[in-house]
């Protein structure tokens, strides 16, 4: 055992000593800004550069970068890491609207893919070319505008008061986790809607695929996580096998219902809506097949899409009611909207069953702007990496050499107060609306969704499942968080909260005399 530590200590030692030399010889190629050395970044040190700040939790990393932000505004500035090729940190919407534009240029490359290569392998967030238009195809198949209207009308509501009924159950005898109850209904949409499959929150595959996102992550924070994974990667290798073994039953029950042996439902025992869905049941998994063939590629296609689906959706639920829950008023506000809309559409609340499916995005513009507001201070995917296939110059002037590497940081860009103004930092839904209606901001300074070619294509389903979530739960309970600390997000590729949102939760009196059944 001894021995052991000591080789391990050795080649550590070994490895540190050759990445700090890289590094030192890395800078000597950076990038520079019309002809002048890019300023460093605070608490930049000798050496190791920014190494240790990356080696902090997360949480702290998203306050450095902010740091950042705050002291260098628009400006680029250097990031050097061991392990990192020469780097930049990105805030000017200029910068990213050129990055957008140029996808050939800035691409994920050997820096991301190398490490998120394991769990995600060739799954749409990772290819490049064919393979990336064959999947992106097959998503646009799946989230056509018929298809989201089943989601709207069928799914969404059977599932969502699925877990009202859960909640109400609960109400009184325990504390219930709300993360958990948004994760749960993503997930089942997906699972039903994309691969004809009954999937749960906390099935085998949810709890190793949380555990390898969170392995995944670090890779990118910790310059070693090829040494330190010899000795401490079990776990993470472990996780990985169970994730794709669940791709591997994805695809082998849409071989079944492919060969025609989908469970039917005898016509009896449908309604039209359980009609409808049942017929684009799987349509995803389907349209993957029909488009790759390659079942380990389907696999791995099928793993992205599920992970983009279901992890960002539930947690800018999350992080929504966490902040409402935190802003009387503008709960208030959505419970308002709700009754504005129940008197304009001559609904009786206190008689009529609650029909979440009046819920738009049209006819629901603040909730929407709720919504909006939570992703802009806790956006999903909290930063961004890209690396250049050639030399090439930004618009601010900055030149970079082939291989470096692009961050921005959505996190800390959504609190710019050169773009949002001096209460970046508040909570304030009225910033998304003009006279009432939600307004759109551009993708180069609020990336939350990205942008250019590869814009993310689950904005509308994302959409049309907050616009029922938000007002529904806000107007039928009062939740109260067990405490009033500070909540943080736990290492992942997205941003799930740390430990979940533990919450209280009564009906509200204005709910009680209503039947909380499906339609
Ligand atoms: C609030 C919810 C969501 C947010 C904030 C979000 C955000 C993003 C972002 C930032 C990207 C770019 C990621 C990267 O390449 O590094 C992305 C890509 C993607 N998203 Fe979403 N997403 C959300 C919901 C969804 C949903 C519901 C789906 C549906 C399946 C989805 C499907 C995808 C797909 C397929 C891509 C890859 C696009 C491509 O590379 O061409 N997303 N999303």
């Amino acid at each position: 055992m001894g021995v052991l530590l000591g080789w391990a200590q050795y080649v550590v030692c070994a490895v540190v000593l050759a990445l700090l030399v890289r590094t030192r010889w890395n800078t000597r190629t950076i990038v520079a800004s019309n002809g002048r050395a890019l300023r460093k970044p605070p608490d930049t040190l000798p050496l190791v550069g920014n190494g240790i700040k990356f080696l902090q939790s997360r949480w702290k990393l998203f306050g450095w970068f902010d740091k950042c932000q705050r002291q260098f505004g628009y400006e680029t500035v250097a990031l050097t890491v061991p392990t990192l090729p020469p780097g930049v940190l990105i805030h000017d919407p200029r910068n990213l609207e050129f990055v957008f534009k140029h996808e050939g240029v800035f691409t994920k490359g050997n820096f991301v893919k190398g490490r998120s290569w394991d769990l995600f392998g060739n799954g749409i967030i990772n290819a490049d070319g064919e393979l990336w238009k064959l999947q992106r195809k097959a998503g646009l198949a799946f989230l056509n505008t018929a298809n989201l209207r089943v989601l709207t009308e069928v799914a969404l509501p059977q599932y969502l008061f699925e877990s009202v009924n859960e909640i109400k159950a609960t109400i009184g005898e325990e504390v219930i986790d709300l993360q958990h109850v948004f994760h749960e209904i993503t997930t089942k949409l997906m699972g039903r809607m994309a691969y004809n499959m009954e999937m749960h929150a906390d099935d085998e595959f949810g709890t190793a695929f949380d555990y390898a996102s969170g392995g995944t992550a670090e890779r990118f924070q910790n310059p070693l996580w090829f040494i330190t994974e010899l000795f401490f990667g079990s776990k993470l290798r472990k996780s990985i096998s169970i994730v794709k073994d669940f791709g591997g039953r994805i695809v082998a029950k849409a071989v079944h219902d492919r060969r025609g042996q989908k469970d039917e439902k005898s016509e009896v025992e449908q309604d039209d809506g359980e009609r409808k869905l049942d017929q684009i049941s799987g349509s995803l998994i389907q349209s993957l097949l029909d488009a790759i063939g390659d079942e380990q590629m389907v696999a791995d296609a099928a793993l992205t899409y599920l992970s983009a689906g279901r992890d960002t959706t539930g947690q800018a639920l999350t992080w929504t009611f966490y902040l409402l829950m935190r802003h009387r008023d503008v709960a208030d506000k959505v419970r308002q909207e709700v009754q504005r809309l129940f008197g304009e559409r001559g609904v009786s609340p206190a008689q009529e069953r609650f029909d979440s499916t009046l819920f738009t995005p049209v006819s629901m513009p603040y909730s929407m702007a709720v919504f909006y507001e939570a992703l802009r201070l806790y956006p999903p995917i909290p930063f961004e990496i890209r690396q250049c296939m050639e030399d090439v110059t930004l618009p601010d002037g900055t030149c970079l050499p082939k291989h470096s590497v692009l961050v921005w940081c959505l996190w800390a860009m959504h609190r710019s107060k050169v773009t949002w103004g001096d209460d970046a930092d508040e909570f304030r839904p009225e910033r998304f609306l003009e006279h009432g209606k939600l307004v759109s901001k551009s993708s180069t300074e609020f990336p939350v969704f990205y942008g250019g070619a590869r814009t993310c294509l689950g904005k509308k389903m994302a959409e049309a499942i907050a616009v029922q979530v938000i007002p529904t739960m806000a107007w039928l309970f009062n939740f109260t968080p067990v405490d009033q600390n500070e909540r943080v997000s736990k290492t992942s590729l997205t941003m799930p909260m740390k430990d979940g949102l533990p919450v209280r939760v009564e009906v509200a009196s204005r709910a009680r005399g209503l039947s909380l059944e499906t339609q």
